[in-house]
């Protein structure tokens, strides 16, 4: 599942990236064949909703037509037809899962949830003043890792190798994954403005929230605070506006739903970073 796995970074690295998400994978099946081991062999290629990119279908399933819209998915889209050939050219156990976002505290700091997490505790601890973010109303189906990665497994379990998408059947915007966010945190956010000009500012604080969770003088903010930019450097050159999966044949075939609400998946990331940033403040006391 080794990957460069940052959209963004794609446009910017597209030889290195096409390198290891597509030939990558095809070393690997290589290295299978090559050493006779394609009959002892179970293969996950972690494939992705990025396939979908420019959607051919308002919600996506295993038979939606791909449009992949960054070198990243173009990658990935030579990685999931090269399982499908060594499947059906040598008879290796290969699945793709087509996995819509999957999330968690442990996510990278450069992908957008955990970005908003992990800036917005920190400005909520008076560690850093804004969080800059790029095109707000992109639409994602976000998930939790764990439920994704039980998932994972269990299409490895199974008598014939098959593709399966994981999704959990919600979609909603970035903008409303840093309203959620911050309510966790213990305070509203009103938007101001207009397109690279809008703006997110406290609009009102919850006391009894920020009470339980703060320390006495430790929540830094305060109602009309500017605490969201768009900066452009965040936009992609071709972005993927929404995803929505559908993942009818996992629940039907496997059983599988993801265990995981939104709102748990955002709590629990706040939870994490808010605690971060915490001893972060301890730390700098003694500095
Ligand atoms: C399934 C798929 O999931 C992930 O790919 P991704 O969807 O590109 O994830 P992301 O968190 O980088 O962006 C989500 C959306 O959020 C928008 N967005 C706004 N402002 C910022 C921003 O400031 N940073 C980032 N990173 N995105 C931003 C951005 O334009 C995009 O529309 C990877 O795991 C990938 O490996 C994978 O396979």
């Amino acid at each position: 599942m080794g990957a460069q796995s940052h959209v963004h970074v794609s446009f910017d690295s597209p030889e290195y990236t096409a390198d290891v998400n597509g030939l990558g994978t095809l070393r690997i099946l290589e290295a299978i064949r090559n050493l006779d081991l394609t009959h002892k062999t179970r293969f996950y290629q972690a494939s992705t909703s990025e396939l979908y990119g420019k959607i051919q279908s308002p919600q996506q399933s295993e038979s939606t037509p791909f449009y992949p819209r960054s070198p990243y998915a173009v990658a990935k889209l030579f990685a999931y037809w090269t399982v499908i050939n060594y499947r059906e050219a040598y008879g290796l156990y290969g699945c793709n899962g087509i996995l819509f976002n999957h999330e968690s505290a442990m996510r990278g700091t450069s992908f957008v949830t955990r970005k908003i997490t992990y800036t917005l505790s920190r400005i909520a601890y008076g560690l850093i003043d804004k969080l800059y973010l790029g095109n707000m109303n992109a639409l994602r189906d976000w998930g939790h890792a764990r439920d994704y990665v039980e998932m994972q497994w269990l299409m490895l379990q199974q008598e014939q190798p098959e593709d399966y998408v994981i999704a959990s059947g919600e979609r909603r915007s970035v903008r409303e994954f840093v309203e959620v966010a911050a309510r966790e945190i213990g305070f509203s956010i009103e938007w101001r403005g207009q397109g690279v000009d809008e703006v997110g500012l406290v609009s009102e604080v919850d006391p009894e929230k920020i009470g339980a969770t703060f320390g006495k003088g430790r929540f830094k903010l305060k109602p009309g605070d500017e605490i969201v930019n768009i900066d452009p450097y965040y936009f992609r050159p071709t972005e993927v506006d929404v995803l929505w999966g559908d993942a009818s044949k996992a629940r039907e075939k496997l059983n599988w739903s993801p265990k995981t609400s939104f709102l748990e998946l955002v709590s629990e990331m706040v939870a994490e970073d808010l605690e971060q940033a915490r001893k972060q403040v301890v730390v700098n006391q003694y500095e």
